[in-house]
């Protein structure tokens, strides 16, 4: 008999994402699933329904207990509300989770299994049911040049991310078109004749970005639009965005190490940036390596570690075709390029890549555990 599998948060961003990858996958084929909804309990079912084709109340636990495995995509809120209840109750199933609340409990795993079987096989082996997945800059980096740290290669490392406007969501996504088009009516007399002077063009611009009334930039709090926003995520008040604490807290976790493993945590450290893209995040980053390694052969490493990671050549052309959130948006892709020994000696690395933060940032980590666990 199929597994009964609980879908939650299935119509949001990010669950419309990874329903699509599920069907594409065919992985309704090896399971019965069951839709629950927040607002619409007892409404119709999506059309990948089997037996169970109303909406199940996404609160009522006794639903919810009936799941042999639960993925979520509902958001923190409600897997602080549902969990410990859930669990309370006695239910022993799996939780796949898409949000960061359960994240560094130290029964749970965060899942990126192209990165780190090893950790998800431990934790099933000793009877692990707690799978979230990682931070969307972390897991798509990792998804790069996780390589690195699984040849024990990464002494420390810098980030500096481009991050898109769908990681604050789909209200993001539309804000920021919005500005944009709203700068550009502002000025499109003026784009219209090429004799018209650029800053006039470039005064006019400003003064409306200036002018964003509140609702107009309810979202971001400030003009994206033409502009880029250097926090993300709460201040943890020691100057430090909680973004930014993210990238040495889940790399460490994913990887193995550190805080919980018995062994020291890689130092991870840089700023996070929001910048205009849609969904792709983009990062340039700084290994400071164990040792001097030839830049062929780490691209050797990084290009035989999975089946998604491209090592895009060091060229303009290359980069300009390849390494772009143009480019990468709505592919399994994750490209690598920039690969250059730094100015400050030949144990400095630099690299930038580039993931769709909605497919391997989250989506895609919860499908595949989903799989590891039906295909146990
Ligand atoms: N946005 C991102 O980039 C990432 C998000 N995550 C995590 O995933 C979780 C969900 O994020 P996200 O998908 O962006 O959230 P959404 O806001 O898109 O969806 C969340 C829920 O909102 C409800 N909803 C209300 N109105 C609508 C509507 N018009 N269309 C669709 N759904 C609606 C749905 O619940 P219902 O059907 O019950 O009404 C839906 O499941 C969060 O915890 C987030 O932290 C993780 C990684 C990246
Ligand atoms: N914080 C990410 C999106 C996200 O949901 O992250 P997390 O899953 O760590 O809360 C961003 O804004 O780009």
């Amino acid at each position: 008999m199929s597994s009964l599998v609980g879908l939650v948060g299935w119509r949001g961003m990010v669950g419309s994402v990874l329903m699509d990858r599920m069907q594409e996958e065919k992985d309704f084929d090896l399971i019965e699933p069951l839709f629950f909804s927040t607002s619409n309990a007892g409404g119709a079912a999506p059309a990948m329904a089997k037996n169970e084709k109303k909406l199940a109340d996404a609160h009522d636990i006794r639903q919810l207990a009936r799941c042999d495995i639960i993925v979520t995509c509902q958001g923190g809120d409600y897997t602080n509300e549902v969990f410990p209840k859930l669990r309370a109750a006695g239910w022993k199933g799996h939780w796949i989770d898409a949000a960061s609340a359960l994240r560094m409990k130290d029964d749970a795993v965060i899942i990126l299994d192209p990165v780190n079987m090893p950790v998800i096989k431990n934790a099933l082996a000793k009877g692990g049911n707690n799978w979230i997945g990682g931070n969307c800059t972390v897991s798509c980096m990792l998804m790069g040049v996780g390589a690195l740290y699984k040849a024990g290669l990464v002494e420390w490392m810098n980030t500096q991310t481009y991050q898109a406007a769908s990681g604050g969501g789909a209200q993001h996504m539309r804000e920021l078109l919005t500005q944009y088009g709203t700068l550009n009516a502002e000025v499109a007399n003026l784009l219209d004749d090429p004799k018209s002077a650029i800053l006039e063009i470039d005064r006019k611009v400003i003064g409306r970005q200036r002018a964003l009334s509140a609702t107009e930039t309810a979202n971001f709090g400030v003009p994206l639009g033409g502009s880029l926003i250097p926090w993300i995520d709460k201040d943890l008040g020691d100057g430090m965005s909680k973004e930014e604490w993210k990238g040495m807290a889940e790399t460490n976790k994913i990887m193995g190490q550190g805080e919980g493993f018995g062994t020291p945590a890689i130092p991870v450290d840089g700023f996070c940036v929001r910048v205009g893209a849609m969904r792709c995040h983009s990062q340039a980053l700084t290994f400071k390596l164990k040792k001097d390694v030839p830049v062929a052969d780490i691209e050797a490493m990084i290009a035989a570690d999975n089946d998604w990671v491209k090592v895009v050549p060091n060229t303009k052309e290359a980069t300009l075709k390849d390494l772009t959130p143009v480019a990468v948006t709505g592919t399994m892709s994750i490209p690598v390029g920039r690969i250059r020994k730094l100015a400050m000696g030949p144990e400095y690395l630099g690299a930038f890549t580039v993931g769709d933060q909605l497919l391997w940032g989250a989506a895609e980590p919860l499908r595949r555990m989903l799989r590891i666990l039906l295909e146990r």
